[in-house]
C-alpha cells in the first residue's frame, strides 16, 4: 500500500460508523418504563452510550432516581437488550459519507475491523441489516472476549489486528472508551465529532479529529504510526 500509513483501520460502531441513538433511546425508555420510571430524552441518552447497553442502563437509572438491586438490574438489562435486538435497525443509519470512506480505505489496501462495546450478537446483526458486514474482516463486541476485557482495555483491538494479519493500525471512535483503548494498545486514535462524545472533544485526547467521514482519509494521511502528527 504505497504511501498510505495504515494497514488496518479499527472502527467503533455506535456513534462512529452508525447513528444508533435513535434505536438505543427507545430501548432504554422501554426498560425504564418496566420499572415505572419516566423516559430520558434522546439527547441525554447519547451521552450514556459507549460502555455497552448494561452501562447505558446504569447511567439511565442513576439519572432517573438511582440504581436498583442487582438481581432486578440484571433482569432489566436483559429486557433492554431483548427489546433493542428486536428494533436495532428500525431507525439506525450509517453516518453521512461512512460507506464511501470504508470503500476508499479498502481501495487503499486497508483492512477494516469493528471493535465495539455493544454485544457481538446485536453488533453483527445491525451491520448485516445495514449491508455493512462485507466491509469488515473482523468484528469484536464488548462480550466477545468477556466483559472484563471490553474497551477501554486494548484486548479486542489486539485480537482484531491479529485477525487482520497484523500491521500498522489506527483506532477511530467517539468516546473516551475508544481513545483509551487505542492508546493502551499503542495506536493513534481519531475522534468523531458527529458521535456521542462523553466528554468535550478537547478532553478526548485523540491524535486527530474529524467532523465528517469525508475528512477521514485525508486526516489519516497526516498521521504516522505509532501516532505522531507529522505537521
Ligand atoms: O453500545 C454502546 O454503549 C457502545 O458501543 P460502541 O463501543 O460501538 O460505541
Ligand atoms: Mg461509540
Amino acid at each position: 500500500m504505497a504511501n498510505f500509513p495504515f494497514d488496518i483501520a479499527l472502527f467503533d460502531l455506535d456513534g462512529t460508523l452508525v447513528d444508533s441513538a435513535r434505536d438505543l433511546c427507545p430501548a432504554v425508555n422501554h426498560a425504564l418504563g418496566l420499572i415505572g420510571r419516566g423516559p430520558v430524552e434522546e439527547s441525554a441518552t447519547r451521552g450514556m452510550i459507549g460502555g455497552g447497553t448494561d452501562m447505558m442502563l446504569s447511567r439511565a437509572l442513576e439519572a432517573t432516581g438511582g440504581m436498583i438491586a442487582d438481581a432486578e438490574y440484571r433482569k432489566l438489562a436483559q429486557d433492554l437488550l431483548d427489546f433493542y435486538w428486536a428494533h436495532l435497525s428500525d431507525n439506525t443509519v450509517p453516518y453521512p459519507g461512512c460507506i464511501a470512506a470504508l470503500d476508499q480505505l479498502a481501495s487503499l489496501g486497508c483492512t477494516l475491523a469493528v471493535c465495539t462495546n455493544k454485544s457481538e450478537g446485536p453488533a453483527r446483526e445491525l451491520l448485516e441489516a445495514l449491508g455493512m458486514t462485507r466491509h469488515f474482516s473482523a468484528i469484536y463486541g464488548g462480550d466477545t472476549l468477556g466483559r472484563n476485557r471490553a474497551k477501554p482495555l486494548p484486548d479486542m483491538l489486539h485480537a482484531a489486528i491479529a485477525d487482520c494479519g497484523g500491521g500498522s493500525a489506527v483506532m477511530i471512535g467517539d468516546t473516551t472508551f475508544d481513545v483509551g483503548a487505542g492508546k493502551a494498545a499503542g495506536y493513534p486514535t481519531v475522534t468523531c465529532g458527529f458521535g456521542y462524545l462523553d466528554v468535550a472533544v478537547s478532553e478526548l485526547g485523540g491524535h486527530a479529529h474529524i467532523d465528517h467521514f469525508d475528512e477521514l482519509v485525508p486526516v489519516l494521511h497526516t498521521l504516522n504510526p505509532p501516532g505522531v502528527l507529522t505537521s
